[in-house]
């Protein structure tokens, strides 16, 4: 497998504050636009540039962003009427903000994972609302599309739509992409924009649109189906049904609880994590919903817990502890409500769902969780926009990223409503970009490019593409990357590998929309994603238990056919 990714220098990065720590663990998929043109930004710069320098004038001070609703100047032209829709899992906050956007002349849906902003414009679509896609790795335009469906760090905030929606809003609260929540909530200009999520969240918004001039209306939901809390713990794998959902946390768990279920001879398991490509994160998904399909239990991670409708009957969590990237640590209640409201989802096949644990002693957090509410939000998370760093560095030409990074993080003045968003990822990249002969714009495309540095295989994709761009202008996936040589993984290990490598691809073509010129090999990379999703399938399929080959294979595309079908596009 390692043949196929030529990985040739290690990453290393030293001295990432440590006072940066989130409880987060990823940063995720970014992508900031660069709102200013470099050109616009050289005028402005001209004409802060007196105020600092002058000895008597007033200094610009670039880290103040106690205004931060003062940086979208579109939205804040007009009085928005801002929609809350909160509630519990599976209230129809989402289905009643989508009926708006169907009905509305233009609008843009923004979510916190692809595989939603996939799901609505597969919807739209099919309403005969045209509706294009565009997620940091694609983007699907339809002809005459009025409507737009984005992953949040991708929305737009220099148009101008009738209705927006910005689902899951809690999230920004999250340390690590909140702030990117926030850059939606007050920079999207629209004439109504529907906001849905947890009510946790609702003082919070009321605080931070006191000074937007906002019209505001909120709206309380109650769950569609009940959620009914057992008192018995399951107990024994044997005791597991069709419908079930395991949850646990550790993809090894995963794949262990996986052969253990299939190993009792009665259920296949789809697997759900965070760490599969998106795409057969949904294949999984359906293969799970099918009532056809033999693979009748679901063994997930909290990946469960956004974007993916599934038919759950019951959820049953084999422990309440989770490794969130620092600590072991018990789920918190928001986390325990997230996924326990996925059994029994509003018009599936299991109308009541049904949540329990494994062992007896988890079962009074579980219940506790379920019945308290979920803690107010106190802040929202907060960045510097590329203009304000831009402007910095021409202060400080001296400085690297990092550094005015670290600047920023250290002295950035918020008001009560905000905190600056945990930059750690952005960090170790900036460590490693800025070795590089390459000029800030492009130093910050590449820090908010979504890689995960703790994975070895990923940041060294990262450091090679970055090294080859800087060097010569061009990166050729096949520099790095030699089609033909992925495998069906034998092992954990291989998987875990080719998810890397998925990865790796994942960011070419993320960089490839980006510097369309220098990484021309978008159409290789993403037929190897799809290559690499299709031979972790298969994986999948073979792990565990057995059933007797000539019905298995009735239910399946032969993976040959699939080799043949992805080398056409080679
Ligand atoms: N009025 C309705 N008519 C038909 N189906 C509905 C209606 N309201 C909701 N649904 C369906 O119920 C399910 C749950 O609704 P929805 O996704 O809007 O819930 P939600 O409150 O956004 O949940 P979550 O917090 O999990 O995102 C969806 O499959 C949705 O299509
Ligand atoms: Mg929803």
């Amino acid at each position: 497998m390692a043949a196929s990714l030529i990985l040739s220098r290690r990453v290393s990065y030293v001295g990432v504050s440590r006072t940066l720590h989130g409880l987060a663990g990823n940063m995720g998929p970014l992508c900031l636009h660069l709102e200013l043109k470099v050109a616009t930004l050289v005028d402005v710069f001209d004409k802060t540039k007196q105020y600092s320098s002058s000895s008597g004038a007033t200094k610009f001070d670039f880290t103040d962003l106690t205004s931060p609703h003062t940086w979208y100047p579109k939205a804040r032209s007009k009085q928005r009427k801002v929609i809350l829709h909160m509630g519990p899992t599976n209230s129809g906050k989402t289905h009643n903000a989508l009926k708006r956007l169907e009905s509305s002349p233009s609008g843009i849906y923004c979510g916190p994972l692809r595989l939603l902003a996939w799901e609505v414009a597969k919807r739209l679509n099919k309403a005969n609302v045209p509706c294009d896609l565009i997620t940091g790795q694609e983007r699907e335009e339809i002809d005459g599309a009025k409507h737009t469906a984005v992953t949040v760090e991708m929305a737009d905030v220099t148009s101008h739509y009738h209705c927006a929606i910005i689902d899951e809003i809690q999230m920004l609260g999250c340390k690590t992409r909140g702030f990117s929540f926030t850059r939606a909530l007050l920079g999207i200009s629209a004439d109504e924009l529907h906001l849905c999520g947890d009510p946790a969240a609702v003082p919070l918004i009321q605080e931070i649109l006191k000074v937007t001039g906002d019209h505001i209306e909120v709206n309380f939901y109650e769950r569609l189906s009940p959620l009914v809390p057992m008192k018995v713990p399951l107990g024994s794998f044997s005791n597991i049904r069709t419908g079930d959902c395991i949850v646990t946390f550790s993809r090894h768990k995963i794949y262990k609880l996986k052969k253990e279920i299939e190993n009792g001879g009665k259920h296949l398991c789809s697997v759900v994590y965070g760490s599969l490509p998106p795409e057969t994160r949904t294949r999984q998904a359906t293969k799970f919903n099918d009532a056809s399909s033999e693979f009748d239990v679901l063994v997930a991670s909290d990946a469960i817990g956004m974007g993916l409708n599934l038919n759950i009957s019951r959820i049953i969590f084999s422990t309440m502890k989770k490794f969130d990237g620092f600590e072991k640590r018990e789920l918190t209640v928001p986390e325990v409500k997230q996924i326990a409201g996925r059994a029994g989802r509003y018009g599936s096949k299991f109308p009541v769902g049904e949540v329990t644990c494994l062992h007896a002693d988890d079962l009074p957090l579980l219940h506790s969780s379920l019945e308290s509410p979920s803690p107010t939000l106190e802040s929202a998370g907060l960045f510097p926009t590329f203009d304000l760093m831009y402007m910095y560095s021409r202060l400080h030409p001296e400085c690297g990223l990092y550094q005015i990074l670290a600047h920023f993080v250290e002295n950035a003045k918020l008001s009560d409503n905000y905190f600056i968003a945990n930059c750690e990822e952005v960090l170790k990249v900036a460590a490693v970009i800025d070795e590089l002969p390459l000029g800030l714009p492009d130093k910050y495309r590449f820090c908010l490019s979504p890689v995960d540095m703790d994975d070895e295989i990923s940041s060294q994709g990262l450091t090679q593409f970055a090294q080859s761009y800087a060097n010569t202008g061009i990166v050729r996936l096949r520099e790095i990357f030699t089609p033909g040589t992925l495998k069906v993984p034998q092992t954990e290990a291989a998987l875990k590998e080719l998810e890397s490598i998925h990865k790796v691809l994942d960011l070419y073509v993320w960089l490839s929309f980006r510097l369309e010129e220098s990484f021309p090999d978008r159409e290789l990379a993403s037929s190897q994603k799809s290559m690499c999703s299709m031979l972790i399938e298969d994986f999948l399929e073979r792990l565990g238990w057995q059933k007797p080959r000539s019905k298995r294979l009735a239910s399946r595309t032969p993976l040959t056919s699939l080799f043949r079908k992805t080398r056409q596009f080679l």
